[in-house]
């Protein structure tokens, strides 16, 4: 339990903004740069450190409210941790969700050495379940949107999946459950799967189980055909993202195809970046806020087919792509997510 991670974003109609609550994702991030990566039974003294607030659900919840959603973060801290609270509304987060537990708040501990290469160690707070439960009483059932990540206990993410009323669900499964726990796992019960290619492969391959085919010269849109053709998945739409070369999305009301021979997909290639590479930690997690927050522009149950066209969707993942390619010109995860005035500024420019 203390070391599986999961984390959620609760969202609920307010005017045509949306709220969100996350569930426990935030982390005290030390980071310490030294000569080289402390070795066994060595004591090394560190030439910086620096502690910041972080964890895929803190940067994802961030990204929303970057992108102009109502963000609610859903989760807890320790007492060591009560400086979270006030960064985290300092970023526009709604922190009314956020439980302040007797156990110490998540910790991830981060050594970089003198090439910039880095070593991790992470644990993620024992997760309050009686308490969580009590607190979601009241709001999952009203959410519309529902963000999940995989850094917190499975159980707190199924209590939350299956307390949702009509809400738009997404998952960014990232680190990815185990191979028994992705059998188990509801995955119909999801409206949108975010994942990168080699979690789409593995994914399929525990979906497939012995029937799976050999990935190795799958294009990724046979892959996404096959991992949706899965019954485990049913209809869920899968988001695939390809770093350098953007994003792959296959959408079964638009794409369903019976030839996997032949499958369609919508691509959004990279936005061009104005400034190269300075770090791509985080580019996924500001992709998937901005994705959520483009789905909530367009209000609480919008069905696809029928309220967001195929076109729309294209717009959406532009705006993605442009914002997760800010997110790599900057250093740092939380600090070089764009807001959405930045991104709109930028896809002038790329016009
Ligand atoms: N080198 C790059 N150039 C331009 N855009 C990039 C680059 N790397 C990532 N991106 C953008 O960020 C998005 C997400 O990146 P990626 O597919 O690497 O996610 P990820 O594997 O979840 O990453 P991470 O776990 O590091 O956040 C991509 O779809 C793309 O739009």
């Amino acid at each position: 339990m203390y070391y599986s991670r999961f984390y959620q974003c609760v969202f609920r109609p307010e005017c045509l903004q949306t709220s969100s609550e996350i569930v426990r994702p935030v982390q005290q991030i030390t980071t310490s740069t030294s000569m080289h990566i402390v070795r066994p039974g060595e004591t090394l003294s560190s030439h910086g450190h620096e502690s910041r607030v972080g964890g895929k659900g803190a940067n994802q919840a961030v990204a929303i409210a970057r992108a102009g959603g109502h963000s609610r973060f859903f989760g807890s801290i320790g007492r060591d941790g009560l400086w979270i609270k006030d960064r985290m509304e300092g970023y526009g987060i709604d922190i009314s969700g956020l439980i302040v537990a007797d156990e110490p708040t998540g910790r991830a501990i981060i050594q970089v050495d003198a090439k910039g290469e880095n070593s991790i160690s992470a644990n993620f707070s024992k997760l309050h379940e009686e308490r969580f439960k009590k607190q979601g009483e009241g709001w999952f059932p009203e959410t519309t949107h529902l963000l999940l990540q995989n850094e917190i206990p499975l159980a707190s993410t199924l209590y939350a999946l299956h307390n949702v009323k009509d809400a738009t669900v997404i998952m960014n499964p990232s680190p990815l459950p185990s191979p028994a726990q992705t059998r188990d796992f509801p995955w119909k019960k999801l409206d949108w799967l975010i994942v990168n290619e080699s979690e789409a492969q593995e994914l399929y391959q525990a979906a497939a189980g012995s029937g799976a085919k050999s990935t190795d010269s799958m294009t990724t849109k046979e892959l996404l055909f096959r991992l949706s053709s899965e019954s485990a998945f049913g209809d869920t739409n899968i988001v695939c993202t390809l770093g350098a070369d953007g994003v792959l999305a296959f959408v079964p009301t638009f794409h369903r195809r019976q030839n996997a021979e032949a499958p369609s997909a919508l691509y959004q290639p990279a936005a061009k970046l104005l400034h190269g590479v300075q770090d791509t930690t985080g580019a996924g997690d500001c992709f998937t806020g901005y994705f959520v927050a483009g789905l909530m522009e367009f209000g609480p149950h919008a069905k696809l087919g029928k309220d967001i066209t195929e076109e729309d969707l294209a717009k959406v993942l532009k705006k993605c792509v442009v914002a997760a390619g800010m997110c790599v010109e900057k250093k740092g995860t939380i600090d070089s997510i764009p807001t959405r005035a930045e991104v709109e500024e930028r896809m002038t420019l790329l016009r």
